[in-house]
C-alpha cells in the first residue's frame, strides 16, 4: 500500500503557486483576489472558509470573507453575487455548500459569472469541461487529479467506479476520469443511490472514488486487490478526546481497505486539503485571465 499524501503534495503544489503570485503582482502590482460567501452558522463550512482564507494569505492571495445571517433572502445575496461580478477588484467568486433551505443552490450557481467561478460549478465551466476546452474544473475533482498527476499514476485503460453523484464532486470526477486526457481515459461507472448492486460494481473497479458521505461505506469486501482507493468523505463526529471537538472519518474503512489497495487517500489529510490546491490553482488561472 502507498499513500496518497494530501498534505505533502498540497504544501509543494502551493510553493509553486506562491511563487506564480508573486510573479503576477511584480507584473501587475496587485495580487490575485478571492472573495467567499458564507450563509448561516453550519460549523464545517466555517472551518473550510477560515480554511480558504487562510491558505489564500500563505500563498500571497487577498481574500474576503462575506459572512450572512442565515436569514437573508434569496434576492439579497444574488445582488451581493451581482455588484460582485461588476468588481473589477475580484477575481474569483465562490459561495460555501450547502446553503439553508430557502435559497435556490442552482439559481446562486448560475448567478456567478462563469469568469469568476473558481469553484467550477457554473453551467458553462461544466459544458465546456465535458467537452475538454479550457474551463475552471471543480476544486475536488481539480485536486484529486493533481494527486494523481504529482504521483505519476497513469489511469488510462483502468475501469473506474465513482460512488455518489454529487454535482461538487461525483458527477464532474466521472466526467474527468473518462475525457481523453491524463490523468483519464477510463472506463467509468457511476453509481448512486438507486444503483442495484453497489458492492458488485465496486469490486470491479481498479480506480475506486469514493464520494458517498457516509462514515466508513467502502469496507474491504468490496475492493479488488490492488486498487487505487480515492476517499472524499469528510464525515464528522463529535469527540471529547480531539482539540477540535470532532473527529473525521472517510466514506472508505481505512484500516480495512488499506493493505489491499495500491494507492489510498487518508482522511483528514487527503482529499479534503488537496480541494483548497484546486481552488487556489483556480483562482490564480483566474486573476492571470488565462481561461477566459
Ligand atoms: N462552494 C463550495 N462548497 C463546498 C465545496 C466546494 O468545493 N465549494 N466542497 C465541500 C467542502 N470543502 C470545500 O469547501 C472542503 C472540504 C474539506 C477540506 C479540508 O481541508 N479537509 C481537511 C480537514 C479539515 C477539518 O479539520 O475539518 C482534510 O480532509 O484533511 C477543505 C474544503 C463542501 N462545500
Amino acid at each position: 500500500m502507498n499513500l496518497l499524501d494530501g498534505k505533502l503534495v498540497s504544501a509543494k503544489i502551493k510553493e509553486d503557486i506562491k511563487q506564480e503570485a508573486a510573479a503576477f503582482l511584480a507584473e501587475t502590482g496587485r495580487k490575485p483576489h478571492l472573495v467567499a460567501i458564507l450563509v448561516g452558522n453550519d460549523g464545517a463550512s466555517e472551518t473550510y472558509v477560515a480554511s480558504k482564507m487562510r491558505n489564500c494569505e500563505l500563498v500571497g492571495f487577498e481574500s474576503t470573507n462575506i459572512h450572512f445571517d442565515t436569514s437573508i433572502s434569496e434576492g439579497e445575496l444574488l445582488a451581493k453575487i451581482n455588484e460582485l461580478n461588476a468588481d473589477g477588484g475580484v477575481d474569483g467568486l465562490i459561495v460555501q455548500l450547502p446553503l439553508p433551505k430557502h435559497i435556490d443552490p442552482e439559481r446562486v450557481t448560475e448567478a456567478i459569472d462563469y469568469r469568476k467561478d473558481v469553484d467550477g460549478f457554473h453551467p458553462v465551466n461544466l459544458g465546456r469541461m465535458q467537452r475538454n476546452l479550457p474551463c475552471f474544473i471543480p476544486a475536488t475533482p481539480y485536486g484529486i487529479l493533481l494527486m494523481l498527476a504529482h504521483y505519476g499514476i497513469d489511469t488510462s485503460g483502468m475501469h473506474a467506479v465513482v460512488v455518489g453523484r454529487s454535482n461538487i464532486v461525483g458527477s464532474p470526477m466521472s466526467i474527468l476520469l473518462a475525457r481523453n486526457s491524463n490523468p483519464g481515459n477510463c472506463t467509468v461507472t457511476l453509481t448512486h443511490s438507486r444503483t442495484r448492486n453497489v458492492k458488485e460494481e465496486v469490486l470491479r473497479a481498479d480506480i475506486i472514488v469514493a464520494a458517498i458521505g457516509k462514515k466508513h461505506f467502502i469496507t474491504a469486501d468490496m475492493v479488488k486487490e490492488g486498487a487505487i482507493v480515492i476517499d472524499v468523505g469528510i464525515n464528522r463526529e463529535m469527540s471529547d478526546r480531539t482539540k477540535s471537538g470532532y473527529k473525521l472519518y472517510g466514506d472508505v474503512d481505512f484500516e480495512q481497505v488499506a493493505p489491499k489497495s495500491s494507492w489510498i487517500t487518508p482522511v483528514p489529510g487527503g482529499v479534503g486539503l488537496m480541494t483548497i490546491v484546486g481552488l487556489l490553482k483556480n483562482t490564480l488561472e483566474a486573476a492571470k485571465g488565462s481561461i477566459y
